[in-house]
């Protein structure tokens, strides 16, 4: 049996790099430094995109989809020269969809600091070196910055509708927030005003996985031999954070104490569930880059809609866009009442809606008819 780290992979741990194939995807380049919240500036950013439909002449058909920690830009696909996935929503965008492409311009960048196109540890800096350990910090407010900055190149002033999970739930908040004459509807799923204690703590231990793999060489990995990098790290990460981002019941309905196939877990074997956990793991090894990992793990932890804002409630009640709020009921990571909160707290909130499903913080991706029915109420 392989494990993730004896698994071949690809240099830079599945990140894209310049020369790849570009897939549908376009680029907007910033011409100036990205201030950052932290204090210093990102010079060269970039972000990748993918829009579908067209814009319309007096560009009110606009809607951002911004997507989960491991997402990037390919929402919905196949998997093809450039994108190493298939789409993370499929179903959701295309002709009689929910959000249905002969009406709306749907666009959807991959975050800034993540690694499917976009500036992040695993990319270039101006000088022509990696940045890897010398990313900077970033936080959710940098990253919605650089997608304002985006909308402004597409001509975009106000989204139709601006709707993300989890992480994506994050950015859709901030940018609710921050902007408020900018999104006219909002759908934030399986998210929270803020992170908690918790989430940290459980980003913690992901960092650390990280962290300690020796081949992490304090994130300057990149350019070590062809396939090296701290992907025993980035799986034991990936291991963890699934375990939170599925339900108790699920695993022992799907696995119980199950044995994968013919293995004996008293001599050396799995059980079904650590099989299942090592699949997701080398999964994710092979498509995504544990810097960019661990700067979007920070991000979102530094996520706090009311720093500097007079707190929760009052940066929660900047918010104008017409509001669905969701959290799904198994969810352990993003507890349901963190959703409450949010709906509770912006004034133009309709009340929680409740995703029911067995998968947990994952039935966000899952559960595609809730989601678009949640859709169809805000702009259907
Ligand atoms: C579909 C994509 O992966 S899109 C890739 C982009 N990813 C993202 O955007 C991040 C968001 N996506 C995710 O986090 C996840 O991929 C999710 C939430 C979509 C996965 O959810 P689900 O569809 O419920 O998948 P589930 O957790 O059941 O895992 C299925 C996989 O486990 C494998 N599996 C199931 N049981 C076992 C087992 N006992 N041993 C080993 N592997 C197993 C299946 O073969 C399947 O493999 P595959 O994904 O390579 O086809
Ligand atoms: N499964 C999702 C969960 C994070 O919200 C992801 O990997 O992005």
């Amino acid at each position: 049996m392989l494990t993730p780290s004896e698994v071949p992979l690809p240099p830079a741990s599945g990140a894209w790099r310049e020369g790849d194939p570009p897939g549908r995807r376009q680029w907007y380049e910033r011409d100036r430094p990205l201030p950052l919240e932290a204090g210093g500036e990102l010079p060269g950013v970039r972000l990748a995109f993918e829009t579908w439909g067209r814009l319309a002449a007096d560009r009110s058909n606009a809607v951002l989809v911004l997507h989960a920690l491991t997402g990037d830009s390919h929402v919905v696909g196949p998997a093809e020269p450039g994108h190493p996935t298939p789409g993370w929503w499929e179903g959701l965008i295309g002709p009689g969809r929910a959000l249905d492409t002969d009406r709306w311009f749907v666009v959807a960048p991959n975050v800034l600091g993540g690694c499917q196109g976009s500036t992040g540890p695993s990319s270039f800096t101006p000088g022509g070196r990696r940045w890897g350990g010398t990313f900077p910090f970033l936080t959710q407010r940098d990253q919605v910055t650089a997608e304002a900055d985006l909308a402004d190149a597409l001509g975009i002033e106000r989204w139709a509708l601006v709707v993300g999970g989890s992480m994506g739930g994050m950015r859709a908040l901030e940018w609710a927030v921050s902007r408020p004459e900018r999104t006219r509807t909002l759908l934030l799923l399986a998210t929270a005003a803020a992170a908690s204690s918790e989430q940290i703590a459980w980003a913690n231990i992901q960092l650390h996985a990280i962290r300690s793999d020796p081949h992490w060489r304090g994130g300057d990995y990149h350019d070590a031999a062809p396939g090296l990098g701290p992907h025993a790290g980035l799986g034991l990460a990936r291991r963890l954070a699934h375990v939170t981002y599925r339900s108790e019941p699920e695993l022992q309905v799907r696995f119980g104490r199950a044995p994968q196939g013919t293995e004996d877990p008293w001599n050396g074997g799995r059980y079904q569930v650590e099989s299942y956990l090592d699949h997701h793991a080398a999964k994710l090894v092979r498509r995504f880059d544990a810097g960019s990992y661990v700067t979007l793990a920070e991000a979102m932890n530094s996520h706090e809609i009311g720093r500097g804002r007079g707190g929760t409630r009052a940066a929660l009640s900047r918010v104008r866009a017409r509001t669905l709020v969701a959290g799904v009921d198994s969810d352990r990571l993003y507890p349901l009442p963190q959703q409450a909160e949010l709906a509770a707290g912006i004034p133009t909130a309709d009340r929680v809606r409740v995703v029911e499903s067995p998968y947990g913080h994952d039935g966000f991706l899952i559960e595609g008819e809730q989601v678009a029915a949640l859709i169809g109420e805000l702009v259907g």
